[in-house]
């Protein structure tokens, strides 16, 4: 027996001795002479009973309902955003969701149980025929989210997971995963390196896919965060394909996100799947390329089916505030300088674009070939890798042009020559293959998609910018936070 339970077992004793002690004591004052021997005994089997009884009891209920014994975990989207009380209710149950610290170790233990697997069914359960059940990871991340909502908005099944680390302001994350929750998409605080998380996730339900993307973003913060990227991008990614070669069910096919910036210092152009990727310039890019090998190791192996998304500088409503255009347009706003890199030119792609490529990704993806919980293949699977582009590259001081017209401020402007800290010159994406494998055509220009951006921002930010831009109103109608929460997200 180990220790711990030797010494519980010792209390437990002293303890039973103890009160059966008292009680035998009050009996003697109360009877006197031999019969209170006798009441005494009795009175201390009864005790005993009494107490292996209740233990009984909880040893039963902790076998039939252990989910009641840990965490309440109701997901929120059994709940109608409509009813009176599901604003409550959906309150309570994201408290009870977002209750831990999301940490690895911190979810693996409170998210299990026989109720906790039939959510998961139920939430993963397509809506339409032939419809996908897909774990997103990253879920309350700027692209997560709206693929999340673009694949729920077409009748499958969508369960999302997020760490909701603070890399940029998490109440931006927080607003997203409510508004996923108001349309019936939940989303788990977990962190994609606990693998037995995962495990338990994908053996609850038979999920067709995972679209992963969960990441460590940002190709400059990586020369101050270098471990943030190893953990998340490598451990991560690997956590997460193990979990999926050896899922218990079925094994889903995975779609990832990989980046642009694996073309590194690859001088042809436009950027093809073809070209060299072998000299990253960052280490965030050298996580990605790693990523892609990883992938290749693990179709090799176990048969997933993987495919590999190289965005390139996504940008719309509900963005990354740690991303040029969002924390130009804060600072265009707010009246502070903004830093220019001379001569640098991205590939924006509009989100809608994004999602129509990664919903395509999916929907091609092919199956795994994987068979008795990853121990062997039945045959080859499809590994692809796809650059998801605008084809059109456009000057960043262009994109500070049309941001200054929407925002009606001239910016504050101090132009650098680009420092030598991971970024590349330009981007310019041939998407020629995506194009031709899911019919991938990006249709939303600069303008129109920095408009687009610009309406949400001015009103989720309560911006007004009739007055010139100056004024930030309290935000949301509720609290004045969001103001402080706009001029403070990272960058
Ligand atoms: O497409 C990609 O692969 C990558 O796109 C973006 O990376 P990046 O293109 O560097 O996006 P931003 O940080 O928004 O920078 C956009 C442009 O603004 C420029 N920039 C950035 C910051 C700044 O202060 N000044 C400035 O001129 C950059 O040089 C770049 O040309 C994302 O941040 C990455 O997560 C993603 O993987």
């Amino acid at each position: 027996m180990p220790a711990g339970v030797v010494d519980a077992a010792a209390k437990g004793v002293r303890l039973d001795r103890h009160a059966a002690g008292a009680s035998s004591l009050l009996l003697r004052r109360a009877s006197g002479g031999n019969k209170h021997l006798l009441v005494s005994a009795s009175s201390h089997l009864l005790f005993r009973a009494t107490v292996l009884a209740t233990l009984a009891l909880v040893l039963l209920f902790a076998v039939h309902y252990p989910s009641l014994l840990s965490h309440s975990f109701t997901l929120s989207s059994s709940s109608s955003p409509h009813s009176p009380s599901s604003s409550s209710s959906r309150r309570s149950s994201h408290r009870s969701l977002l209750g831990r610290s999301g940490g690895p170790s911190s979810s693996s233990s409170s998210y299990s149980g026989a109720a906790w697997e039939r959510e998961i069914r139920r939430s993963v359960t397509p809506r339409r025929a032939d419809g996908l059940s897909v774990l997103v990871t990253g879920a309350a991340g700027f692209v997560g989210f709206h693929c999340s909502l673009a694949l729920h908005g077409r009748g499958d099944g969508v369960l999302g997971l997020d760490n909701f680390n603070g890399y940029y302001d998490p109440t931006l994350k927080r607003a997203r995963q409510r508004l996923l929750a108001s349309r019936g998409v939940s989303v788990l605080d977990a962190d994609i390196n606990d693998g037995a998380l995962l495990h338990r996730l994908l053996s609850a339900a038979p999920f067709t896919h995972v679209l992963h993307l969960a990441a460590q973003a940002g190709v400059r913060h990586a020369m101050r965060d270098p471990q943030a990227y190893v953990s998340s991008n490598v451990a991560g990614l690997v956590s997460v394909l193990e979990a999926a070669a050896h899922a218990g069910q079925q094994q889903p096919a995975v779609v990832w996100a990989s980046s642009s910036s694996v073309y590194g210092l690859n001088t042809e152009s436009p950027f093809s799947e073809d070209h060299r990727t072998d000299r990253p310039a960052s280490l965030y890019a050298a996580t990605k390329k790693a990523g892609e090998a990883i992938a290749h190791a693990y179709n090799h192996i176990y048969g997933l089916s993987i495919t590999g998304l190289r965005f390139f500088t996504v940008y719309g409503p509900w963005g990354r505030p740690d991303m040029a255009y969002f924390s130009f347009a804060r600072s265009i706003v707010a009246g502070e300088p903004i830093t220019l890199f001379r001569d640098a030119r991205r590939d924006f792609t509009y989100i809608d674009d994004v999602v129509r490529g990664c919903l395509g990704a999916l929907d091609t993806a092919g199956k795994s070939t994987g068979v008795s919980g990853g121990r062997k293949k039945s045959g080859p699977a499809p590994l692809r890798v796809y650059n998801l582009g605008n084809t059109s590259p456009v000057p960043v001081t262009r994109m500070v042009a049309v941001l200054e017209k929407l925002l009606g401020k001239k910016a504050n402007k101090r132009v650098v020559t680009m420092p030598t800290n991971g970024d590349v010159p330009f981007t310019h994406a041939n998407v020629t293959h995506a194009a031709r494998d899911f019919g991938y055509r990006p249709t939303t220009s600069l303008e129109e998609g920095l408009r687009h951006f610009v309406d949400w921002f001015v009103q989720y930010y309560k911006v007004d910018i009739k007055g010139g831009g100056n004024n930030v109103l309290a935000a949301g109608g509720k609290t004045g936070k969001r103001k402080s929460m706009a001029m403070s997200a990272a960058s």
